[in-house]
């Protein structure tokens, strides 16, 4: 096939191995690139992924070849990394969530915080058995994923009582993992504090944001002074080592039993319905099926206008394609690599949408085809199995 057909043939609505008979530095027969095309200009909800094998013709052909492919490749609106043919990446199916890799080993699995914190148990629930990878800050996860020093990331995305957490969704359009599950996880707080320390011994109490705010009203009523650290069990950690007096930590059981302290509370969340929904990230997409329900994952952008947010939530009403979560955040030009020199006096914004269908289904298709007519910008950050365990 000719490289130069890759780019214009019609895409086929799951994943397409391509292959063509040049690699531009091809000086080796065996030498290959993969070009792995998330989301193709003009039809950017498609997962593609290509592959170029490099071939073992006369030189001056390969020469040719190789130049009318880094002509296509100049051109060609997808990353492109240097692969051996043995090592194509392939796309995980909604039946591979499972908790070992190919070779039989530990799936690892990226996580923010220290060990103890929700987040570990989140992973350890959408991948069991795996070897959880404790991260400093959620960018280091997302990093590990793409440096294939982990092979998944498990980060929080929102939570029943204290919202979105507005960073993970600024990562998912910085980075270019894909979202290959959810997992929703009951988060039960404590108020723990080193032996011997009782609650009126409290001036203050160390937690990760989320989970203050989680704990609002009991915090409250004790009087506590509120310190945000990095995470739950970072906090257990913190008031052990230093053996505090005067400070608690709010954060599980399981990191009172890590890190020796006692729980002076239990459930002191303000509602007992505290529920956090994490997003299972990978290099490589899944198959989307509709076997099972699905969820898909956007985010888009829209011209200034009146109704035009109205306009671009009608292509799923229209479709009964029930919505399930509608986030804005502000625009930053430079991650959509968009000159900066636009100021029309408005805030420009980026529409984080998921909805339950899958991408395997014409429907959603035909949405985000409809979506793109008018969209500056669109992007599907995944479409993946609902999790249905806390229903
Ligand atoms: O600090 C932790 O233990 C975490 O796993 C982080 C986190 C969060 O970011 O929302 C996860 C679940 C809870 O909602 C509280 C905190």
């Amino acid at each position: 096939m000719a490289a130069s057909s890759i780019a214009r043939s019609p895409v086929n609505p799951i994943v397409r191995h391509v292959i063509c008979r040049a690699s531009p530095s091809d000086h080796l027969s065996k030498t290959s690139l993969t070009i792995h095309g998330h989301y193709p200009k003009r039809c950017r909800h498609v997962p593609l992924l290509a592959s170029l094998h490099g071939d073992t013709t006369r030189n001056n052909d390969r020469n040719a070849q190789a130049l009318e492919l880094q002509r296509v490749l100049d051109d060609f609106p997808y990353d492109v990394i240097p692969n051996d043919p043995t090592m194509l990446p392939t796309p995980l199916s909604s039946t591979q969530l499972s908790n070992s890799v190919s070779d039989g080993s530990r799936v690892r699995v990226a996580y923010q915080g220290v060990p103890g914190a929700y987040s570990e148990s989140a992973a350890e629930k959408a991948y069991p058995n795996c070897e959880a990878v404790p991260c400093e800050q959620f960018d280091t996860a997302f990093e590990a994923v793409e440096k294939w020093l982990v092979d998944r990331a498990v980060l929080p995305i929102e939570n029943s009582l204290g919202g979105s957490i507005h960073r993970n969704y600024d990562l998912l359009l910085r980075h270019r993992l894909h979202i290959v599950g959810e997992v929703k996880f009951a988060v039960r707080h404590c108020l723990l504090a080193n032996h011997g320390v009782e609650v009126e011994d409290l001036k203050r109490v160390l937690s990760h944001p989320q989970a203050l705010s989680q704990c609002e009203d009991t915090l409250s009523r004790l009087g506590l002074v509120k310190e945000a650290v990095d995470d739950t069990a970072g906090a257990a950690k913190h008031i052990a080592s230093y053996k505090l007096k005067d400070a608690g930590a709010v954060a599980s059981t399981t990191a009172a039993m890590i890190y020796g302290l006692n729980i002076l509370a239990q459930d002191i969340q303000d509602d007992s319905d505290n529920v956090t929904r994490f997003l299972m990230l990978a290099r490589e997409p899944i198959i989307p099926g509709i076997d099972r329900p699905f969820k898909t994952s956007i985010v888009f952008s829209l011209e200034e206008g009146p109704g035009v947010l109205f306009k671009a939530l009608a292509v799923f009403a229209l479709r009964q394609i029930n919505l399930t979560k509608i986030e804005s955040r502000p625009l930053r030009k430079q991650l959509l690599g968009a000159s900066d020199d636009s100021n029309n006096g408005y805030f420009d914004y980026l529409f984080y949408v998921d909805f339950e269908a899958s991408m395997a289904d014409e429907k959603a298709q035909n949405a985000l085809r409809h979506l793109k007519e008018f969209a500056t910008y669109l992007r599907v950050l995944g479409s993946y199995p609902v999790d249905t365990s806390m229903i």
